[in-house]
């Protein structure tokens, strides 16, 4: 058995990072950027007024100077003409400041009789003037790889960026096996059980960027095992949940290397999740889950998002931790890394009591993983613990 670092150590070198596709703007959000991109102007692209107002000259600026009204400068209609002294040109907020004017003084602060407006007294001191390239200049990074969010998108609308250049999203084949396994929605025989963590998987992998594919249910046989690999040698990824372990009926491995799978490794100093294994099959990486649906969402979170992530382009990194205090004690932990479903607040960690690894309902109120180490001593209220939020 490997530790769980040495694992995602061998994960991320089974890894292979996908290629850039160019997708429209409007679908690039939640994306991974997988080229830096330059703007392709510089915004604002003209000294801008930010309210809407008079355009003059500070020089002669005073309480009681009046200026004569020229002409409009509204946005995307520039002033053509020169502000010269005792001169204003109207302005609304986005329109080019026109030539020789060098302050927008707001509409609230002056008193205006036909074409002439006198300056009040306690007027907003401000120049109301965006320079030209205070937002971004021509040739302006964003920087790859990163995820692109809704104010990236903006971003690179705004710098005339239409198609983006993302990573390919890794395509999952996800396989359940088991004979005891019916669909939702079928109604199962005495001894079978509805097949869930395929389900989970394939919602957590999607909503971390992968694009998963659920395939029909594979039987506990190295025929049905195999039809599902070949179902599935097209996949990025391909990953089976269950018949991992060491039963008469765990054929998983057995098949996997009748494919053709080399192994790099097979189980892990975890708990939940022991019965894990990884390799390469075809052009695909493969990710074998134990069957326990807890097992199984605990993998994923642990091991294959963090796959994803670097099939992706990003950092090769391990699920992002935080550190919190306990707010009860916990009895000392046995030989394996335990990833402990509990609840995290404001006030701090509650372990949960059960923790079996085949309870669904304990992992849906769960909000966090807590990683108690190998032979970690018992814990005291107050004791810091790391988690990792689910
Ligand atoms: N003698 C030993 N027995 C077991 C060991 C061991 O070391 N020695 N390890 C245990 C651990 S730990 C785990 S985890 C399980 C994992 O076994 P498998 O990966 O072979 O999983 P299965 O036996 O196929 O299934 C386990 C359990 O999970 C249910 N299951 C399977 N797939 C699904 C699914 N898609 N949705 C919902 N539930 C599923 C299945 O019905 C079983 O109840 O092995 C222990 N045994
Ligand atoms: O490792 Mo198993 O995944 O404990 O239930």
């Amino acid at each position: 058995m490997i530790s769980v670092s040495d694992a995602l150590d061998h994960l991320f070198a089974l890894v292979r990072v996908l290629p850039a596709e160019h997708v429209p703007l409007r679908v690039a959000a939640g994306r991974v950027l997988a080229e830096t991109v330059r703007a392709t102007r510089t915004q604002p692209p003209f000294a801008a007024s930010a309210m809407d107002g008079y355009a003059i000259n500070r020089a002669g600026l005073r309480t009681g100077a009046t200026y004569r009204i020229i002409g409009e400068a509204a946005a995307g209609h520039r002033f053509a003409g020169n502000v010269g002294n005792a001169e204003a040109v109207r302005i609304f907020t986005g329109a080019p400041v026109p030539d020789g004017a060098d302050c927008i003084v707001i509409q609230e602060d002056v008193d205006r009789e036909g074409d002439t407006i006198t300056l009040r007294d306690n007027r907003d001191s401000k120049s109301h003037i965006r320079a030209a390239g205070q937002d971004f200049q021509v040739g302006d990074p964003i920087e790859a790889p990163c995820i692109l969010n809704p104010s990236d998108v903006a971003l690179l609308a705004a710098m005339n960026v239409p198609r983006v250049p993302v990573a390919r999203k890794p395509s999952v084949a996800i396989i359940p096996t088991g004979d005891e396994l019916v669909q939702p929605g079928e109604t199962p025989g005495p001894d079978q059980i509805i097949a869930s963590n395929s389900y989970g998987l394939a919602a957590l992998l999607e909503a971390n960027g992968a694009n998963p594919r659920l395939l029909p249910i594979a039987r506990d046989t190295t025929a049905s095992l195999a039809l599902a690999f070949n179902l599935a040698k097209d996949a990025d990824l391909i990953i089976t949940i269950g018949g991992a372990s060491v039963g008469d009926h765990d054929l998983v491995g057995e098949a996997a290397a009748q494919g053709g799978m080399q192994q790099a490794f097979y189980k892990v100093a975890m708990r939940p999740g022991k019965p894990l294994m990884a390799g390469r099959i075809g052009s695909a990486m493969m990710v074998g889950l134990p069957g326990n649906p807890v097992s199984a969402m605990v993998c994923g979170h642990v091991f294959v998002v963090p796959v994803i992530r670097a099939m992706l382009g990003l950092p090769a990194q391990p699920a992002q931790r935080k550190s919190v205090t306990l707010v009860h004690d916990i009895d000392a932990n046995g030989p394996r890394e335990h990833y402990m479903r509990g609840h995290v607040t404001a006030e701090g960690l509650t372990i949960f009591e059960r923790q079996d690894s085949a309870l669904l309902r304990v992992l849906a109120n769960a909000n966090c993983l807590a990683i108690r180490p190998a032979h970690d001593g018992p814990r005291m209220q107050g004791d810091m613990l790391d988690i990792i939020m689910i």
